[in-house]
């Protein structure tokens, strides 16, 4: 008899195993992996900062690359022990956005990370093109963190070009390889696609259908999926007009498969948490369908007529994971 999970929480570390991540054992516990905005700014831009720390978020990055020019690096760098010490996001996870390891700037970057009282939840580390620079980062962080024990960083890579595409897998495996049990320093547990520099990266237009980027999320996504990270979708730049098109591009982007997406201004946030957040009727129906699985699993029966369709295992998966993302809501809405 196959039974499966009946409460969301049953259903969340069920859908976490399946996943081969580590949210079955919650994570670092408050946070979890609930990434359905990641919201963008400039870390030297106090402003910005103080308005990110009252938005219900799931999570803020203090940027030091691209949003900040070039003259501008050492004080986004410096503002980071300040900003993480001082200030109260909430709920949010808080990552920093280093700059590409082949710069000059990464080293400094990490410095200023590591060595803060206060250390943010989340590195973020764009343009990731090779497993040599996964490599890097990895002895980086063992030299400039050298105590094992300390809290876990969770670190989300950016996949960005197309030589990034290529090695993804490669890249990936770095990060399996080197978080062992006996040192957990940093967690690899999320890819994010950078959309526009990948555009680039290909001699891409830019379109609104996003179909020129339609490869390179969907392998983002099955990469993610296979090493049990968390995948997160594109940006929308056009955030004065067009929000009608941002969440068709959010509702798309969950359908696909990934579990967030990047924003960069703060009216993007709600729209984009709202549609990777399952809606009540959905969340009514995946629990009546596991039921109903579980009722027919006990009589005997693998696939049956659910509500005019047939019902097997692997619509009882993907009815799961609605489950596992309402669990994740109610906690973070919990913490609130
Ligand atoms: C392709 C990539 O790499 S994307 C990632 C890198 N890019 C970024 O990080 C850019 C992030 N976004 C921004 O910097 C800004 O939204 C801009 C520059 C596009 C527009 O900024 P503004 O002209 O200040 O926007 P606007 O006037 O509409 O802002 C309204 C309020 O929201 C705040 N705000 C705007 N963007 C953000 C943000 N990303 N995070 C937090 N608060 C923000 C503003 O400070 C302002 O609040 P305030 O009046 O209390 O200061
Ligand atoms: C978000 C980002 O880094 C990109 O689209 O390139
Ligand atoms: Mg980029």
């Amino acid at each position: 008899m196959q039974r499966v999970a009946q409460t969301a929480i049953e259903a969340g570390k069920a859908y976490a195993r399946l996943a081969g991540g580590d949210a079955a054992a919650g994570g670092d516990g408050a946070i979890g992996l609930l990434r359905r905005a990641l919201l963008y700014l400039p870390a030297h831009d106090h402003r910005k900062v103080v308005k990110a720390s009252t938005l219900d978020v799931d999570l803020i990055c203090l940027d030091c690359e691209d949003a900040v020019a070039e003259a501008r690096k050492p004080d986004a760098r410096q503002a980071i022990p300040d900003i993480l010490s001082s200030t109260n996001f909430g709920r949010s996870e808080v990552a920093v956005r280093i700059n590409p390891v082949d710069t000059p700037h990464a080293w400094h970057d990490l410095e200023a990370v590591l060595g803060a009282s206060t250390r943010p939840h989340t590195i973020v580390v764009p343009k990731v093109d090779t497993p040599e620079q996964m490599e890097w980062l990895y002895d980086a962080v063992q030299t400039l963190s050298p105590d094992s024990n300390t809290k876990p960083l969770h670190l989300i890579t950016q996949v960005e070009s197309a030589v990034g595409l290529h090695f993804l897998h490669d890249i990936c495996q770095v990060g399996k390889d080197r978080g062992s049990a006996e040192d957990r320093r940093i967690i690899h547990d999320g890819l994010i696609l950078g959309g526009d520099d990948f555009a680039a990266s290909i001699r891409a237009r830019r379109t609104p259908s996003n179909r020129e980027l339609l490869l390179a999320r969907q392998q983002t996504i099955v990469a993610a999926a296979r090493f049990g990270l968390t995948a997160i979708d594109i940006v929308n730049i056009h955030y004065k007009q067009g929000l009608d098109l941002l969440e068709q591009e959010a509702s798309e982007g969950a359908e696909m498969g990934f579990d967030g997406k990047q924003v960069i201004h703060p009216v993007q946030v709600p729209i984009v948490q709202a549609a990777y957040h399952p809606t009540p009727q959905q969340i009514d129906y995946a629990r009546r369908l596991v039921d109903a699985f579980n009722a027919h699993s006990d009589a005997g029966t693998g696939a049956f007529e659910f509500e005019g369709t047939m019902v097997d295992m692997p619509t009882v998966r993907q009815h799961q994971q609605v489950l596992w993302m309402d669990n994740h809501l109610q906690a973070a809405a919990a913490q609130k």
